[in-house]
C-alpha cells in the first residue's frame, strides 16, 4: 500500500453523502494514523450534524446551488461559484492535500474546482445512476471514478469505465453480527424477542409517505403481533401513533446507531436510498423497498437487482397504504422462513469491504500522479 499525509474529503447535504465519507475517512486512519484528514462541507447540510460528533476537521465553505441539470457555463459563471472554488483552493493549500475524494452533493463541486487547478489528484465516488450534477461535473476534471454498485458501469454511459468498489460503510455496519448484537437491541429499544419486529426508516431525512402509512395500520400490525421500529428521520414532522397497542411501537426521531435497528430488524420498511440498499444487503435484511418517486427513478435503480436477486420486495409509493400494509407486509413479517431467504438472496448481493476497495482505488490514483 502507498501513502498518503493529507486528504480532502468533500460530500454534504444528506446522509447518503455523508455517511460513505466518514467511513472512508475511518479507514483512512485505521491504515495511516497519522494522515491529516479534512472534510469539507456547506452551512446548512447534514455534515453540519455529522461530522463533527465522529472527530474530525469540518471547513464550511460559501454554498451555491447547483442547477438539476449539468450546465458547464456553470464555470463560467463567477461569483458564488468562484467564491467556493476560492475558499475550497485556500483550504487545499493549508493542509497540502495529496487527494481529494469526492462523495457527491454541492460542496464537491468547489473542491472538484479548485483541486483540478492546483494538479492535486481527485477520485469521485458516485452510488446512484444517473450520477449526481455535481460529480458529473467532477467528472471533467478526473478518470478516477469509482462506483457502489456492480450494474451502475452498464447504466449509465459516464460511469462505464468507473471501478467497481462498493460503498464504505460505517465499522459499527460492516462489522455487525446481527444475530449476536439482537438481545442488546431488543432491550435498548424496549422490544420483545417473542415477536417479529419490522424496522422503518424512510433514509436520513426521513419519508412522510412511509411514516404516515405505517402510522395508520399501528392497529393492523399490533394486533397481528408486530413489533415495530419506527425511525421518523432527521428533517420530518412527528406523525400519531395510537398509546393503547397490544405490543410495541417505539418511534425514534433518529437512530445515530443504525446497527442496532439492524440488528433488532426481522423486517425493513424502507426508500431506496443508495446506502440504505449497500447495507441491508451487506447485513443480509430483508427489505420492502419504496423508492422516493422524485429523483430520476433512481431509488429504482438501487433497489431493483436486490429484489430481482430475492433480496427484497418493491412497491411503488402510491400504492404503500394501511392495507398494502395488512395484505403484504404482515403476512411476510410472520414468514420466517421466507424471511430468512429472503435475507440469504440480499447478503449475496452485498458486500462489506467497499471502505478498503475505495483505499486501495484511492492510493492507486495518488500513485499515479506522483
Ligand atoms: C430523496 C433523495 O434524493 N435521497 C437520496 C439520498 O438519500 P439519503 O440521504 O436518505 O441516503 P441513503 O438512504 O442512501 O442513506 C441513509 C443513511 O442514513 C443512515 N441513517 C438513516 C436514518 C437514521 O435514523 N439514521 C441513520 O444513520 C442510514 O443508515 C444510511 O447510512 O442519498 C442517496 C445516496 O446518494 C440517494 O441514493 C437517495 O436517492
Amino acid at each position: 500500500m502507498g501513502s498518503l499525509r493529507s486528504a480532502v474529503l468533500a460530500g454534504g447535504g444528506t446522509g447518503g453523502h455523508i455517511y460513505p465519507l466518514l467511513a472512508f475517512a475511518d479507514a483512512l486512519k485505521r491504515h495511516f494514523p497519522d494522515v491529516r484528514i479534512t472534510t469539507l462541507g456547506s452551512p446548512k447540510g447534514m455534515e453540519n450534524e455529522l461530522i463533527p460528533p465522529a472527530g474530525y476537521d469540518l471547513r464550511l465553505i460559501p454554498a451555491f446551488q447547483l442547477p438539476r441539470s449539468l450546465n458547464m457555463n456553470l464555470l463560467r459563471t463567477p461569483d458564488r461559484m468562484y467564491k467556493s472554488a476560492h475558499a475550497a483552493g485556500k483550504i487545499l493549500e493549508e493542509v497540502q492535500a495529496d487527494v481529494v475524494v469526492g462523495f457527491g452533493g454541492y460542496v464537491s463541486v468547489p473542491a472538484y474546482l479548485a483541486a483540478w487547478r492546483r494538479d492535486v489528484p481527485i477520485v469521485i465516488h458516485e452510488v446512484n445512476v444517473p450520477p449526481g450534477v455535481a460529480n458529473r461535473m467532477g467528472m471533467r476534471f478526473t478518470k478516477n471514478v469509482a462506483v457502489g454498485f456492480p450494474q451502475q458501469p452498464q447504466q449509465a454511459e459516464s460511469l462505464r469505465d468507473a471501478r467497481v468498489v462498493g460503498v464504505p460503510l460505517r465499522t459499527a455496519i460492516s462489522h455487525l453480527d446481527r444475530a449476536a448484537l439482537r438481545p442488546h437491541a431488543l432491550y435498548q429499544f424496549g422490544l420483545r424477542p417473542d415477536l417479529p419486529v419490522l424496522f422503518v426508516s424512510g433514509g436520513s431525512s426521513g419519508a412522510r409517505t412511509i411514516n404516515l402509512a405505517v402510522a395508520a395500520a399501528a392497529k393492523r400490525l399490533a394486533h397481528a403481533g408486530i413489533q415495530v421500529l419506527h425511525v421518523q428521520g432527521g428533517r420530518n414532522d412527528p406523525f400519531e401513533v395510537p398509546n393503547d397497542l397490544p405490543v410495541p411501537y417505539v418511534v425514534l426521531p433518529y437512530l445515530s446507531d443504525m446497527q442496532l435497528g439492524y440488528a433488532a430488524a426481522d423486517l425493513m420498511l424502507c426508500r431506496g436510498g443508495a446506502i440504505t440498499v449497500a447495507e441491508t444487503t451487506a447485513l443480509g435484511v430483508p427489505a420492502v423497498y419504496v423508492p422516493y418517486p422524485h429523483s430520476n427513478q433512481e431509488q429504482k435503480r438501487n433497489a431493483l437487482p436486490v429484489v430481482e436477486a430475492g433480496g427484497g420486495i418493491l412497491v411503488d409509493n402510491s400504492e404503500l397504504t394501511p392495507e398494502w400494509i395488512e395484505q403484504h407486509i404482515i403476512p411476510l413479517a410472520r414468514d420466517r422462513q421466507r424471511l430468512a431467504m429472503m435475507g440469504a438472496a440480499a447478503s449475496r448481493y452485498g458486500r462489506r469491504d467497499g471502505d478498503e476497495a475505495l483505499l486501495e482505488f484511492v492510493l492507486e490514483a495518488v500513485a499515479k500522479a506522483r
